[in-house]
């Protein structure tokens, strides 16, 4: 079936579900399928990257998605994320009790565990003490398929606060630790199994292995969700949609668009058109680095849209984050319309988002509700768009949209490029945006960057930038006393970009981005380095 490009637009109605990926948002696509149900967890999209690490298409979804349409989407396993509420909590959230009759297997984890077990008749209450951390875990069944290869002790990560107490007779225990009797359990007549530890994080030793026992050895999933198979069938879609229509696609010079406009170029060749909007809010050297390397990697029809001046004054006395973002995104669309009067027949706008930008951004009607941050690409897009959209990574991670463009031939500095949020420095600005502001931060962000290419870290460092902070302090140049802005420098280890570790650079490495920018950056007296993770914290300021 022909993937539909349905405009992603919130509160349309429409379901902008997978709108090329799976060939269809009704499961009909072939592939295997596994649902998360996403309860409020922190760690939710990690349980989906673990699944996906063995070849399965794996969705987040909402916790209360309705049964109807659960059994559209035709999974083969469910899997029911931890959360922060207590069970009996007053609005606690609740799955559609019918999940649990259709004989699809499903997982518990943790608040996931607790709310099946009680659905079935168990008791949930709170144990005596909370427990966060590592904890032996005790295999009491090893014949049990979910813990095929397990070793029979084990170290697994725990952070609850209630526990399942009476297994009513229904449920079997599987494992065991010091303070929990069931730590791991399966329903004696359905294929219902939970688990009161985090097979999703690192810290549980064999936490993925087990995940992955689950959705082959139970679920029975084969495997085929391949990059490869995966590009024959979006640029399949891509045809099929477009037609003989135009598209103009927003390239930023980013992995993300770079691998979409090559994507469309295998898919539609010289119907094709790229815009790139030079914001006013990018990197030095930035757009004169785009237009140079856009014409050795692409042969197609490029429009380069200075829109700086409509950017800034947008932005111009607004600092609050949120407002910021709502504004980037719809001057982008403004500047992409402004373009687009000049390419005859273009009805397609392709986008580089992934599946963080949707599920960050409340936007999809099946996914879970929170908003994080609107971005500038989903969340921000204005109500009336003009366009349909095309985007073709929107069920995918950062790492399997680099491992897309491996696969398409991009070279290999394009595709490890630090990633840059379409709004730019804005986010990185703190606060009122001014031109002023934007230069001293590009003269910082440019020395943090050098800096790591001179010490051969830039690769290993998945995201470094520097954000310049509302925060004035005194210091003391040239025997005279400064009262200046503060540089703080970024600088993270991840993968997907939904979790991430600070990184930490080596204090020479710091010493000298700090001796240069406060030598060199007017205005700056300080520098300061960032040691949050993600969570708690987000890897941009704002
Ligand atoms: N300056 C720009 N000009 C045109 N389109 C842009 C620009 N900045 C962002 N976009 C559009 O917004 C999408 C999302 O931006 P985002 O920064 O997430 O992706 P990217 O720039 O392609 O890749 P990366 O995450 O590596 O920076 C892009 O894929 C692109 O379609
Ligand atoms: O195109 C984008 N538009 C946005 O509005 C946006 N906000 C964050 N990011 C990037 O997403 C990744 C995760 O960022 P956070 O931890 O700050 O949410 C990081 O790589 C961020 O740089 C954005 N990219
Ligand atoms: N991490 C969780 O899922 C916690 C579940 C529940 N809130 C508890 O404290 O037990
Ligand atoms: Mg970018």
């Amino acid at each position: 079936m022909p993937a539909p490009a349905v405009p992603a637009v919130p509160g349309s109605g429409l379901d902008p579900l997978a709108p090329a990926l799976t060939a269809s948002a009704d499961g009909d696509s072939g592939e295997d399928r596994v649902l998360v149900f996403d309860f409020g967890s922190q760690t939710a999209q990690l349980i989906a990257r673990r699944v996906r690490e063995q070849n399965v298409f794996c969705q987040i979804v909402r916790p209360d998605l309705p049964v109807d349409r659960v059994r559209e989407l035709n999974p083969k396993g469910l899997i029911l994320s931890g959360g922060p509420a207590s069970v009996y909590a007053e609005g606690a959230p609740q799955p559609d009790p019918g999940i649990f009759d259709l004989g699809v297997p499903v997982l518990g984890i943790c608040y996931g565990m607790q709310v099946l077990a009680r659905a079935m008749g168990c008791e949930v209450k709170p144990g005596a003490d909370r427990e966060f951390g590592r904890t032996t875990l005790t295999v009491a069944e090893p014949s049990e398929p979910l813990l095929a290869g397990l070793p029979s002790e084990s170290t697994v990560w725990m952070s609850h606060g209630d526990q399942v107490e009476g297994l009513s007779g229904a449920f079997a225990s599987l494992a065991t630790t010091g303070t929990c009797p069931a730590a791991a359990v399966k329903h004696r007549e359905c294929p219902v199994y939970g688990l009161q530890f985090h097979p999703e994080v690192t810290h549980t030793e064999h936490g993925g292995h087990l995940l992955a026992n689950f959705v082959t050895n139970i679920c029975g999933c084969r495997g085929t969700w391949e990059i490869g198979r995966l590009i024959d069938q979006e640029i399949a879609g891509v045809r099929e949609t477009v037609g003989d229509a135009r598209v103009i696609c927003g390239l930023s010079g980013g992995v993300d668009s770079s691998v979409v406009a090559a994507l469309l170029y295998q898919a539609i060749g010289d119907q094709l058109s790229c815009i790139f909007v030079d914001n006013g809010l990018l990197r030095q050297g930035e757009a004169e680095q785009v237009r140079t390397e856009f014409g050795d990697h692409f042969k197609t029809d490029l429009h380069v849209c200075d829109a700086r001046s409509q950017f800034l004054g947008a932005l111009a006395g607004v600092s609050d984050p949120q407002q910021k973002r709502k504004i980037i995104g719809r001057e982008f669309i403004d500047a992409f319309k402004r373009e687009a009067v000049s390419i005859p027949n273009a009805r397609f706008l392709a986008q580089g988002t992934l599946y963080p930008d949707v599920i960050e951004s409340g936007a999809n009607p099946d996914g879970p509700a929170a908003t994080i941050k609107s971005h500038h690409n989903v969340g921000g897009l204005p109500e009336e768009l003009g366009f349909e959209l095309i985007e073709p990574l929107r069920n995918l991670f950062k790492d399997e949209v680099r491992a897309m463009g491996l696969e398409l031939g991009l070279p290999e500095d394009l595709v490890w490029r630090h990633p840059f949020p379409g709004p730019g420095l804005a986010v990185r600005c703190l606060g009122e945006v001014t031109a002023e502001k934007l230069s001293t931060l590009r003269a910082a962000d440019a020395i943090v960057i050098e800096e790591l290419r001179a010490a051969g870290l830039y690769r290993d460092v998945r995201q470094a930038f520097a954000v310049l902070l509302p925060v004035q302090s005194v210091g003391v140049m040239g025997d005279g006393r400064t009262y200046e802005d503060t540089i703080c420098v970024r600088a993270v280890k991840t993968d997907d970009y939904m979790t991430a570790d600070w990184y930490p650079l080596p204090h020479e490495v710091l010493g000298r981005i700090a001796t240069r920018v406060i030598n060199s950056v007017r205005g700056v007296n300080r520098v300061v380095y960032d040691v949050s993770s993600k969570p708690p914290a987000t890897i941009e300021w704002e």
